[in-house]
């Protein structure tokens, strides 16, 4: 999904600005502090580099002092002998360190602190996206996104305040060449501006390059969360190969992804270096031939260039990196805004519906944006309170869409929904599906203990109203366990059996008290014994709860007050089952006549 927004553009300075824009929209006070810290810090550096023209002619005894240095130290009231420069000199390198010390944890604090924001607001971001938008994407994309593709933003922040201070520092050496000689100055920018503009085809390939190596993340990425989802098929299928042969092919990508970019900086590199290699001795034979400058001044401005050359040579390491993570960024800003495009309506105030008399559906339709027809037309029904109804029809019919409309996940394109007379809107929308209870057909268990699984419903439940829930759902069998509710249930709850992850499913769904419970059951064949407690348990809420079913099994229909025919996204027919099971026009699946007749 991110691939394909991808859009190639904009020039180097554009991109970076990109990350400045980050980091000055996290912390303005922050940034301000690294920036002036790094002017400081630029400013000792350009100091110090001045006081050494003093300091050589001190040792050159027979050349003349530069009058503009003399002149500002006299001025400023700071001594001119050897000692006194040299205690000048080793002042500003402590306060150089001290500085570089302050400005380190002051960075390290703010970039951990970033990285952490984006990652919470991205994930904030997509968690509140609506389920319509949400169930559409490709996980695997977004979760290389959250763990690799920010730790490339991180990358691309670190570069780009590395390259801020390179930049300082490199503007602090130009003003003190300026001073010696501003004729060599000027040149050194032209040359300096020449190289980088000479660069521009290292750049584009340095983001290119990065905008590949998003994809092989992404790529990685959902080969490991299949193959590892997928582990048990896997395993009949003997596919375990083919899993690590499609690692291995990615890996390979990845890598050549990476030895390119390790390549295109490798040569900019070497010519970076021939480069200046050639400025310097051009600016030597500048200086002595055209210049004649004297020899201090000569010496600072070999200093200078010999100090410039790595740091413009890592400047433009940096630079290159900037671009290769730059494609996280814009892919960050882009899923963003697309999440929060689609963010569900957060209502003012949380409350819950208590439903006393029943839920109404108005001429409802809906139809997926990826699809031609619509899954659901026309569908005007009504749930009544504390009565249960089951919705059965063909797979394809629209029952899980049905459902989640009821359960405000998806919003209607056309039609009403109606709670005790109220109109859902999508303002309502979130409150009322905090009152609802939902039970999926693939239940959902974390790695961790069942007390935790329950609490996750209601944090704030008591031992005893856990054990009540387990009750309830016809889940005794956790007391049994050597470790009761301390039980970890492994990896989806894979430690425990279909019928017992559904059992604990329903306990957590009784834990959140709700005015409906929707379940969705399972089509697997549950045994009769785990089936028949769950029924058991279904009776005993029957009449106090309003029960929504989308039904697969015989006795559900037998035991509920109504049931629903749905064919073709549309209600075939409504009544109870033994009213369906005469009408010669409902659509009732096969499976319940085949179970029909056997009886
Ligand atoms: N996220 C989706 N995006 C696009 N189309 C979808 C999506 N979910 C369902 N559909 C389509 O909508 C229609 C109704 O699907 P739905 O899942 O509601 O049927 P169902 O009756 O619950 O089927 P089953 O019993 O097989 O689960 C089907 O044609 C299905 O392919």
């Amino acid at each position: 999904m991110l691939r394909r927004s991808i859009v190639a553009g904009g020039n180097a300075m554009k991109q970076m600005l990109g990350f400045i824009q980050l980091i000055w929209r996290h912390s303005r006070a922050k940034t301000i502090t690294l920036f002036a810290l790094n002017l400081i810090s630029s400013v000792t550096e350009g100091i110090g580099l001045f006081l050494l023209v003093p300091l050589l002619a001190h040792l050159q005894k027979d050349q003349p002092t530069s009058g503009g240095i003399s002149g500002w130290l006299e001025t400023l009231g700071l001594p001119q002998s050897l000692s006194g420069l040299l205690a000048l000199f080793f002042a500003l390198v402590v306060v150089r360190s001290m500085i570089s010390y302050v400005r380190t944890l002051v960075w390290q604090d703010f970039q951990l602190n970033l990285i952490d924001t984006i990652r919470v607001n991205s994930f904030n971001a997509l968690l509140h996206a609506n389920w319509n938008w949400i169930s559409n994407l490709k996980k695997s994309d977004h979760s290389n996104f959250l763990i690799n593709e920010v730790d490339r933003i991180d990358e691309g922040v670190t570069y780009t305040m590395d390259f801020c201070t390179g930049l300082a520092a490199v503007l602090a050496y130009v003003v003190v060449a300026a001073s010696l000689s501003f004729q060599m100055a000027v040149i050194a920018l032209l040359v300096g501006a020449a190289v980088m503009f000479s660069m521009r085809a290292q750049h584009r390939h340095a983001r290119d390059l990065g905008e590949n190596l998003g994809d092989a993340y992404e790529d990685m990425q959902q080969v490991v969360e299949e193959g590892l989802s997928s582990i048990k098929l896997t395993k009949i299928l003997g596919n375990e190969d083919r899993h690590r042969n499609l690692m291995a092919k990615i890996l390979a990508r990845l890598r050549s992804q990476q030895f390119a970019f390790a390549k295109t900086n490798a040569a900019a590199g070497a010519i970076f270096q021939i480069v200046i290699a050639l400025v310097l001795v051009g600016f030597l034979w500048v200086g002595v031939k055209i210049l004649e400058l004297p020899l201090p001044s000569l010496m600072i401005l070999v200093l200078i260039l010999a100090r410039l050359a790595p740091m413009l040579r890592n400047m433009q390491n940096q630079l290159n990196q900037i671009l290769h993570a730059w494609p996280a960024l814009r892919n960050l800003d882009e899923i963003t805004k697309l999440a929060k495009d689609h963010n569900d309506i957060a209502p003012n105030i949380l409350q819950k519906f208590d439903l006393k008399d029943g839920i109404t559906l108005d001429n409802i339709g809906f139809k997926y944006q990826s699809r031609k027809s619509a899954a659901l037309r026309d569908i005007s029904l009504r749930f009544p309170a504390r009565k249960t109804t089951a919705i059965i029809g063909a797979s394809g019919a629209g029952k899980s869409t049905l459902a989640d409309i009821v359960m405000g996940l998806l919003a209607p394109d056309q039609g009403e929904m109606l709670v005790d007379g109220q109109l859902i809107g999508d303002e309502q929308r979130v409150n009322w599906r905090h009152s609802l209870a939902y039970v999926p057909q693939d239940v959902f268990l974390f790695h961790d203990t069942i007390r935790n699984n329950l609490l996750w419903a209601n944090r704030g439940a008591d031992d005893a109203a856990l054990e009540q829930a387990l009750q309830r759902s016809a889940a005794q069998f956790v007391f049994d366990l050597d470790d009761g509710l301390d039980t970890v249930v492994g990896d989806a709850g894979l430690r425990l059996s279909g019928g017992e992850r559904q059992r604990i499913a329903l306990a957590r769904a009784m834990l959140q008290n709700p005015s409906v419970l929707i379940l969705d059951e399972a089509t697997s064949a549950l045994d009769t014994k785990n089936e028949m407690l769950i029924r058991q348990s279904l009776d005993q809420i029957h009449g106090d709860m309003t029960i929504i079913v989308i039904g697969h099994r015989l006795p559900t229909l037998e035991n509920a007050d109504q049931v629903v025919v749905l064919h073709d996204g549309r209600v075939n027919a409504v009544g109870t089952w033994a009213e369906l099971s005469k009408n010669p026009d409902a659509a009732i699946p096969q499976e319940f006549k085949i179970d029909e007749t056997q009886e």
